[in-house]
């Protein structure tokens, strides 16, 4: 099918399904558990509801934003994900690819299957950040910090919700086409393919550092000069510990529901994560992020700049690095036209009156109040 004809997220959801092996499926598309977290993701913003500012003068519209002092065209870019040669045979070349032909930020996954300097040089000009893993050993990490900082990426990603890797290789099957391969991860000490994918489980318990803990990502701090951002944030008390450590940007994040199963869905904590940062911080989120509502919506509430996660897999698995481009400009045009159509000209006119909780209506039908709109919409002039 061409993917120009595919005009949303869902078609490009299903449209992945018919093209990925279902190994590759299961792996993308797999939540935590039993998926609590992960459905709440899309449900939660549902529950949200837009109240809009007509008659505004929204004929030219920005939708231009900065983030830690890099200017993008649009406020949404790529969450790391592993693994995106199970996806399309150009790996994470052609996702930068992608997110650089719009001018948008992409975040490079330690379990990239492309290195970090292979990536760097399929999109120079892209803007790129460095998911990196915590290692036992420090002086590992101090040398993939150097590695990241030499070839480009901007800002370090450390990721605090998963304290464990629970990846089975043993359900990796043989008919996969060539066997996983890290060289982010193990460049430095295994020769290509010298570890089969059964060994690949014992090297990582080797090598990687299970439970990490703030001290690591203090050290982090410490260690390179690049912005530092905390993902996986979903506590005020953490946002708040973030802050203490001068932690640059929290991604409030739940892993796309992959990890901790039965906790709140993003959107619904965004807003008590950005009163306890407090302006000290950027704050970004994802998880479940599908339509330029779902932007809107996290942007009214405070959110600086969303990330997507599957949705880019599936535009890789459609078309390569056009389809990440398609998928981009899908998001885009729909944030565009949501700006217009709720008086929005620039992302600063977003604002937290714009968006209501339907638990809003529930509570003053139940009062029997009139339900007459957001009554936190801000007097001015029109
Ligand atoms: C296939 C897959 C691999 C992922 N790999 C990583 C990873 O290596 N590091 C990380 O911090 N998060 C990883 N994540 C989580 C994403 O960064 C992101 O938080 C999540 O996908 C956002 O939710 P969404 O998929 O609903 O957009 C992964 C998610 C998926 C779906
Ligand atoms: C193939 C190794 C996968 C490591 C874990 C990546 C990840 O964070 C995920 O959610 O999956």
């Amino acid at each position: 099918m061409a993917t120009t004809t595919l005009t949303t997220l869902a078609e490009f959801e299903k449209a992945a399904r018919q093209k990925t092996s279902e190994f590759a499926w299961s792996y993308v598309s797999r939540p935590g558990k039993d998926g609590q977290t992960h459905t709440d993701n899309r449900q939660a913003f549902k529950r949200y509801r837009l109240i809009p500012r007509n008659l505004r003068d929204v004929y030219i519209r920005d939708t231009s934003v900065t983030i830690l002092g890099t200017k993008l065209d649009f406020p949404i870019a790529i969450a790391p994900t592993a693994t995106h040669r199970l996806l399309h045979p150009d790996a994470e070349s052609a996702t930068a690819r992608g997110a650089a032909s719009m001018n948008t930020a992409m975040v490079l996954s330690s379990w990239s299957e492309h290195s970090l300097e292979k990536v760097a040089a399929a999109a120079p000009r892209g803007v790129r950040w460095f998911y990196l893993l915590f290692y036992r050993d420090r002086g590992r990490m101090k040398r993939l910090l150097v590695r990241a900082e030499r070839a480009g990426y901007t800002a370090i990603v450390l990721t605090a919700d998963q304290p464990f890797f629970t990846f089975s290789f043993r359900k990796v099957p043989s008919t996969l086409p060539m066997p996983l391969w890290f060289p982010n991860i193990y460049l430095e000490d295994v020769p290509p393919g010298a570890l089969g994918s059964l060994e690949l489980a014992d090297y990582f318990k080797k090598t990687i550092k299970e439970a990490a803990t703030w001290e690591d990502v203090e050290w982090v701090r410490k260690n390179t000069r690049l912005p530092v951002v905390l993902k996986g944030i979903l506590s005020v008390e953490d946002a708040k510990m973030a802050v203490r450590l001068g932690i640059d940007a929290v991604l409030v994040s739940n892993h796309g529901g992959r990890q901790l199963d039965g906790g709140p869905a993003t959107i619904d904590v965004l807003t008590n994560i950005v009163r306890a940062v407090g302006g000290e911080a950027e704050v970004y989120l994802d998880g479940g992020v599908r339509t330029g509502t779902d932007v809107l919506k996290a942007l009214a509430l405070g959110a600086r700049c969303v990330f997507i996660g599957r949705p880019a897999l599936w535009g890789l698995a459609c078309n390569g690095a056009e389809g990440v481009q398609q998928v981009l400009q899908i998001l885009k045009d729909e944030l565009n036209l949501t700006m217009a159509r709720s008086g929005c000209a620039k992302i600063s006119d977003i604002q937290p009156s714009l968006v209501v909780h339907e638990s809003y209506y529930l509570y003053r039908q139940m009062l029997h109040l009139p339900r007459n709109g957001n009554n936190m919409i801000p007097k001015s002039k029109y």
